[in-house]
């Protein structure tokens, strides 16, 4: 289908998802910013939130904890006690007065969490006792985990319904939907390892518990089969993924969020590897793809069918008005450049809230 790309690029074209009516199609990543201390989100979430709020956009949360075993980061967010959803509410409520849609997400970090995290300073859960080998970030640091317990079967079922719990929780705080992130390291040998089958089984009851508790209607799913983030990888990552994709279908779940395999430079330009059509074909609602993106490729996946829906994390993190940016020619709208040094710390203004907006005289209030 051929669209207009002058004025109305199809980024910027409207999509109806499920019972949501999106304005375009440039939608907020999640995001870890790591400013929700003690766990509690902050009122400066509301700023940075509402920044990047449009009508008809939709915007997802960072990782939000399901209980206090789902830790293993400094100062992100929860959504398991009172408390926390009384903290999210005025965040929800700003989004929404922009008439923008807001989707939580809702993580467990599984093994990737040291014992200083954990309640009664315990070893975190996970499906496998392999402890994840350290980590080296960007700046050299690096970062050690805890050996994990594995979980026995009959543990399992609290589990889910902590991610079920969440979900309530996060409905109740206002939230539009939530959205799940599922990695898995698994070596196990029981009902929850083994075969495909087996090894999603753990994600799918999470899926099911939670779709019945807020309708799959209010569900999306993140899925990442060829990152190997964390030790998590998977010898045939096509037929995990596909098989998931499946199952999410059958499950009526709203949304599929799929992230590109990484990038490779050709030619001096990013190109997108486009490994998602398979699961873009298998699934039956809406398709949401990640992972390098920008406005170009954006309008291109779009318009090819590819995707209904773009996620975009780092250029949204440095330009609160990405929409508005795309909906110019090229020329007109610059876009800033993120500072990855503040991805992660804890100031409530400095490379949180305080990336510019374009201003009208830069030639956007047309
Ligand atoms: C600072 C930062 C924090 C992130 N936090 C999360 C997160 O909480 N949950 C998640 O699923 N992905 C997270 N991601 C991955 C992004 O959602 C996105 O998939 C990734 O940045 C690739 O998209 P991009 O090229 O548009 O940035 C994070 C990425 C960055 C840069």
């Amino acid at each position: 289908m051929a669209m207009e790309t002058t004025n109305h690029p199809p980024l910027l074209t409207p999509y109806e998802m499920g019972e949501f009516e999106l304005e375009h199609r440039v939608v907020l990543a999640p995001l870890t910013r790591q400013r929700s201390y003690g766990n509690v989100p902050q009122p400066h979430a509301a700023v940075y939130y509402s920044q990047r709020a449009t009508r008809g956009g939709l915007l997802i949360t960072e990782a939000t904890g399901v209980s206090d075993t789902a830790q293993g980061y400094t100062d992100t967010p929860g959504v398991w006690t009172p408390h926390h959803v009384a903290a999210w509410r005025p965040i929800v409520d700003a989004v929404h007065a922009k008439g923008a849609v807001f989707f939580c997400q809702l993580w467990h970090v599984g093994r990737v969490s040291t014992t200083a995290f954990q309640p009664g300073g315990a070893a975190p859960i996970s499906s496998t006792d392999r402890g994840v080998t350290p980590q080296v970030s960007h700046d050299g640091h690096v970062e050690e985990f805890s050996p994990p317990r594995r979980l026995e079967p009959r543990e399992i079922p609290s589990v889910v319904d902590d991610f079920r719990k969440a979900a309530r929780n996060a409905i109740d705080a206002g939230f539009d939907g939530v959205e799940f992130l599922k990695d898995s390291a698994n070596d196990r040998d029981d009902e929850y390892g083994g075969s495909l089958h087996n090894r999603c089984r753990f994600a799918l009851e999470v899926v099911r518990a939670v779709a019945a508790e807020v309708g799959a209607r209010r569900v999306g799913v993140r899925l990442s089969p060829f990152t190997d983030y964390m030790d998590c990888h998977d010898s045939d990552p096509e037929a995990l993924a596909g098989y998931m994709v499946e199952k999410l279908s059958e499950l009526g779940v709203l949304y599929c969020h799929m992230i590109e395999p990484r990038m490779a430079i050709v030619d001096g330009r990013r190109q997108i590897p486009h490994r998602l059509r398979p699961f873009r074909e298998k699934f039956r609602g809406t398709f949401i793809a990640a992972g390098g993106y920008d406005r170009a490729e954006g309008n291109k996946v779009v318009e090819e069918g590819y995707t209904d829906l773009v996620s975009y994390g780092r250029l949204f993190l440095a330009n609160p008005d990405l929409p508005r940016r795309f909906r110019l020619p090229d020329a007109d709208a610059p876009l800033n450049k993120y500072d990855r040094n503040t991805f992660y710390t804890s100031d409530p203004v400095v490379g949180y809230t305080d990336y510019p907006f374009l201003h009208d005289d830069d030639g956007a209030d047309k």
